[in-house]
């Protein structure tokens, strides 16, 4: 994901979706894109995941926050995404924040939505590739700035349920890393600057209806709502609705993440799950011991929208990353030099190369 915000708009097709929803921003045509010259010179990479079969459903682990134990480093080692239980995110603040995001998202005229500050479609982040349109709309809110997110009325309480659950979100990655510090054997210098949770990323995020997701299927290059990536972040927390979409490449197949059972947009804090998944410099810290897990997000269908809210927390811009021992393939980076590198590479070649990039020689 991002680490900023990025241009709203992507600058592809004029044809957009034929869409009677003023509130559908006006995504390109996949069909009219495929047209274009150039449009199928995917990398090797990328065409066998695009090809990857899928697998079916998930089993992920469930850690309880309170009491992480051993099951926490052997889901980091394993997949690198797992469900978190007693986490004490109340279940009613979720539900206010995802009916906000619902009605702010979802029934708002486009151009409204447009204007305010930190809203995005389509392009969702900055470590993807910006050569498709994903079929997504959002907000980027970045927490640790003075006024996270600026909106003004009549979205004002959308602003300040954002940041009572931006709060929660530091509170539990605090709780979470420094579990994972002591699995790793961090010392306290580490702890401290390998997540800097106040200045984490939030993203409430919405994946419309889409229009030609259905009469695609089958399609090599059908439309993704978020095409496929890791994290940038040490750690990713995501909170989503009931209607299913994350996808998580494991053993070379495509395998879905079921929403958690009483999750989500849920009001019973006693079921309520939230979703975490490690980003690349967990990947880098643990010195490739946890992973860093390829995930993507299938477009909603015709008749169904996706709401998500999704915290990354990342380390301090300065912090060396170094894993336990020094025996890492990765030269020691600063987390702002990766990101920079990140950036760099996305801007030459519309793609994130990632941790490959601080391979020892
Ligand atoms: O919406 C989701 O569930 C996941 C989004 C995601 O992977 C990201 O923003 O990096
Ligand atoms: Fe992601």
């Amino acid at each position: 994901m991002a680490t900023a915000a990025e241009s709203s708009t992507p600058a592809m097709s004029t044809v957009t979706a034929a869409s009677a929803d003023p509130s559908c921003p006006p995504f390109p045509l996949l069909e009219e894109e495929d047209d274009k010259e150039g449009r199928h010179e995917h990398d090797e990479q990328q065409q066998q995941e695009e090809e990857a079969p899928h697998g079916g459903e998930m089993e992920l682990p469930t850690v309880d926050l309170e009491a992480p134990g051993d099951a926490l480093a052997a889901a980091c080692r394993r997949l690198g995404m797992f469900r978190l239980a007693n986490h004490g995110v109340p279940g009613d603040l979720s539900a206010r924040l995802f009916a906000l995001a619902r009605d702010i998202l979802g029934r708002t005229p486009f151009q409204e939505k447009q204007a305010q500050p930190g809203y995005f479609w389509g392009t969702p982040a900055l470590t993807l590739r910006v050569k498709d349109v994903n079929w997504v709309e959002g907000f980027h809110v970045a927490l640790g700035q003075q006024r996270p997110l600026d909106v003004g009325p009549p979205f004002s309480e959308f602003r300040d349920v954002v940041s009572e659950y931006g709060e929660h979100m530091a509170r539990v990655a605090r709780k979470l890393f420094d579990a994972m510090s002591a699995a790793l054997g961090l010392d306290a210098a580490q702890t401290t600057s390998y997540l800097a949770e106040r200045d984490g990323t939030l993203r409430v995020y919405r994946y419309p209806p889409c229009t030609s997701a259905s009469s695609s299927r089958g399609h090599r290059h059908r439309h993704l709502g978020m095409e496929a990536h890791t994290d940038s972040s040490v750690l990713s927390i995501i909170n989503q609705d009931l209607v299913g979409g994350l996808q998580v490449l494991h053993d070379g197949q495509w395998r879905d993440v079921a929403p958690a059972a009483g999750g989500g947009a849920g009001n019973n804090e006693d079921t309520d799950l939230l979703l975490v998944n490690l980003g690349d410099m967990a990947q880098a810290i643990s010195g490739d011991a946890w992973r860093s897990v390829r995930h993507r997000v299938a477009a909603s269908g015709a008749d169904a929208e996706r709401l998500s809210i999704c915290y990354f927390g990342f380390p301090r811009e300065d912090a060396v990353l170094t894993c336990r021992g020094g025996s890492s393939r990765y030269m020691p980076f600063s987390y702002a030099q990766f990101r920079e590198q990140v950036q760099a590479d996305i801007k030459a070649t519309g793609s994130k190369v990632g941790l490959q990039r601080f391979l020892r020689q």
